[in-house]
């Protein structure tokens, strides 16, 4: 039995734009039927939902089946949420809040097996198909991919250091956390975050490095496809349910 093979990595490093949708909801059933929505990616964010490493794991099951490749967001850029990440199947991970190259290099080394990095060895894992890839610890490292998100005004003064650091394969521009930290809380549409997010993918464009972001409208997300965001998160399935289940019972009233 063969490794898995990072189809969402593959696509990206070939120059695909890849649609994404940011999945909240901590359901392996809402899992399961988003995977085959359509989407490129369905992204399984565990900063702001309250899913643990245990409860991932179903989630990426029923993903396994569907279209969209699977990603997922650690808590935090922490070596050890890393590694039961990735250990339990993840081949994509976007690592919050991350700095400076420093902690981009910290983000690599924790995603790689040594020598690389500084990965630990599990045996029968889930990533190694339960021990019967046997090309596993050959492929592992090369098939891992490493976006990391932006989330702040002195982030974006070191983008070019971080989207520089080697093992980064993409870097994701997180519009709610920087308005927040431009002074624009809740306002992510402010013309100067617009304006930022703008000169962000500008300049990740010239440095070669693929650009990602989260919008909550399709108008958004065109929008920002169409400044040459690469991979694009076009809504998040709770913001979904919830606009239409107002939708009906409005309909209803
Ligand atoms: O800054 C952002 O935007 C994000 O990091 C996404 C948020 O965490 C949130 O909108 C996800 O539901």
């Amino acid at each position: 039995m063969k490794s898995l093979e990072n189809t969402f990595k593959k696509r990206l490093l070939a120059g695909e734009t890849l649609i994404g949708l940011w999945s909240s909801l901590c359901s392996p059933i809402a899992a399961e039927a988003l995977a085959d929505a359509g989407f490129d990616w369905l992204l399984f964010d565990s900063e702001h939902s309250p899913v643990e490493v245990a409860g991932l794991y179903p989630l990426l099951q029923a993903a396994a089946s569907g279209s969209a490749e699977a990603i997922v967001r650690p808590a935090w850029n922490d070596k050890v949420l890393i590694k039961r990440v990735l250990d339990i199947g993840a081949q994509t991970i976007l690592v919050p809040f991350v700095q400076n190259a420093a902690e981009a290099r910290a983000a690599v080394a924790a995603t790689r097996y040594p020598p690389e990095g500084i990965r630990g060895v599990a045996g029968s894992t889930r990533a190694s198909r339960y021990g019967r890839a046997k090309d596993y610890f050959r492929v592992a490292n090369r098939e891992v991919c490493l976006l990391v998100q932006i989330e702040t005004g002195e982030a974006l003064e070191a983008l070019g250091e971080i989207a520089a650091v080697d093992g980064v394969d993409g870097v994701f521009i997180g519009p709610s956390d920087l308005a927040a930290s431009l002074g624009h809380l809740g306002n992510p549409g402010h013309e100067d975050v617009q304006r930022a997010l703008r000169e962000a993918v500008d300049q990740l464009r010239l440095l070669g490095k693929p650009a990602g972001i989260l919008a909550t409208s399709p108008e958004d997300a065109r929008r920002y496809r169409d400044w040459g965001y690469q991979f694009v998160a076009a809504g998040v399935d709770l913001g979904l349910l919830v606009k239409a289940a107002d939708r009906l019972s409005a309909q209803m009233a």
